[in-house]
């Protein structure tokens, strides 16, 4: 048997799974994110295209090396029974009144799916960033908090936006994110 979602959120037609504890070095790429170079040039949704955040790509190649993947595709099998690649690996980082704008990750139809790990060595409620999740009528309906090495797989249609950290938050909030199609 598969990994199993500590717990799922259902919106419309559309799911939200969040799963815990399966890789268990998310300090470890917490502390190699602090070194490696981010470009302001992430734009959420073309109206707000004045607006860019931090990013760090990933290299496709490396990615299926390496044990996150690994992670990424057997609960993304234990949630879908068709199979996806990814087309897409980065790391979008925020920081105390940074903003991440609402936005998609496909259009309907597309069937991607998004895999998003929260890549910190702790995290406090106190912090915020959180994941918010929206319904059709633009009400908040699920709220996935960071934890480390937390994994959010959700369907790419549903709109969403990270929360910036809080002020007392020192650290900054690292979210990995893999974008899945259907194969
Ligand atoms: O950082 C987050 O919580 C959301 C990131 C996101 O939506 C994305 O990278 O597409
Ligand atoms: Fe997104």
């Amino acid at each position: 048997m598969g990994p199993q979602p500590s717990f799922t959120h259902s919106i419309g037609e559309q799911s939200v799974y969040v799963f815990d504890s399966l890789i268990a070095n998310a300090g470890e790429y917490f502390q190699a994110l602090n070194q490696a170079a981010f470009t302001r040039t992430e734009v959420a949704r073309p109206e707000v295209a004045q607006h860019r955040h931090w990013v760090t790509e990933s290299r496709l190649e490396s990615l299926l090396q390496q044990p996150i993947y690994a992670a990424t595709q057997k609960a993304v099998a234990a949630v879908r029974s068709r199979p996806y690649r990814p087309y897409r690996a980065y790391t979008n980082a925020a920081a105390y009144g940074d903003v991440l704008f609402t936005h998609v990750d496909c259009l309907p139809g597309q069937g991607d799916l998004t895999a998003l790990w929260y890549l910190c060595d702790e995290w406090n409620v106190e912090w915020g960033g959180e994941t918010v999740f929206f319904s059709e009528d633009d009400e908040i309906a699920a709220a996935v908090l960071p934890k480390p090495g937390r994994l959010v797989v959700f369907d790419g249609t549903i709109k969403h936006a990270g929360r910036p950290p809080s002020r007392v938050c020192y650290k900054p909030r690292y979210t990995f994110a893999i974008k899945l199609e259907p194969v």
